[in-house]
């Protein structure tokens, strides 16, 4: 694919691959992936999200992660949450099979990363993860996938297999004319740091996901 350099920032622009270069990375298990990464141009919110893609077949309907930036959980390995684990094992099914991962800048389910941390002080006197944000004034989740719709079309990507346990990211692409042909799961990533966490988004927003029964007793 070209690169066209633009402002990622211009608005009334059509969306658009910006640059795409290559990116060998590292993956959990030690083995290294090659991958190339694009950043595009005249995204519907203006914000730096970019999209690595694995392998060089176009296949139909490949691999999709979307994952929310989390830097917390995805650089430091926080066990607040889950976010690190489901992004490696992400990086590892894309590698195996090709696809694309679609890192999103929606640090905090789309509240920026300070208005996290202040939810992170609410949580530790007892507000679970979505009556911390509503006590700051904000959503439970404030995420709009447009740009993820149109950094997929961008790609020349139409029709997809979605990785996730979020049913509201297969809604949003489906409304922004992605066709989601199958999804799959997310692996379960829990422990006693964030096993609240966890069933704060079952409860909340309806993930798919299950939770062992000694945990949740515990
Ligand atoms: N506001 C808030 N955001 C959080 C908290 N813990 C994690 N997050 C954010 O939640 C988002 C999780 O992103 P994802 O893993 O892509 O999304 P998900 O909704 O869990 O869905 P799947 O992982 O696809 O099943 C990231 O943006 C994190 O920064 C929290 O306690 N409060
Ligand atoms: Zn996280």
């Amino acid at each position: 694919m070209a690169s066209s350099p633009c402002l990622h920032a211009v608005p009334n622009t059509e969306p658009s691959v910006r640059t795409a270069a290559q990116l060998p990375i590292h993956l959990a298990d030690g083995r290294e992936a090659s991958s190339t990464i694009y950043s595009f141009c005249g995204l519907a919110d203006g914000k730096e999200h970019f999209a690595l893609r694995f392998g060089n077949d176009d296949v139909d309907a490949p691999l999709v992660r979307l994952h929310s930036e989390c830097m917390t959980g995805d650089v430091l390995g926080s066990a607040r949450c889950d976010c690190g684990p489901q992004l490696q094992e992400s990086l590892l099914r894309l590698h195996e099979e090709g696809g694309y991962l679609l890192y999103m800048r929606q640090e905090g389910r789309g509240i920026g990363l300070y208005a996290k941390l202040d939810a992170y002080r609410l949580q530790e006197s007892g507000h679970d993860t979505y009556a911390a944000n509503r006590a700051l004034g904000h959503g439970d989740d404030e995420r709009d996938y447009t740009a993820a719709a149109e950094m997929l079309k961008a790609l020349g990507v139409t029709r997809i297999t979605l990785i996730t346990n979020n049913p509201d990211k297969r809604a949003q692409l489906e409304a922004h004319g992605i066709e989601v042909v199958a999804v799959r799961p997310t692996g379960v990533f829990f422990g006693r740091h964030n096993v609240r966490y966890l069933e704060a988004k079952v409860r909340h927003t309806h993930h798919t996901l299950t939770l062992p029964t000694a945990v949740k007793d515990s």
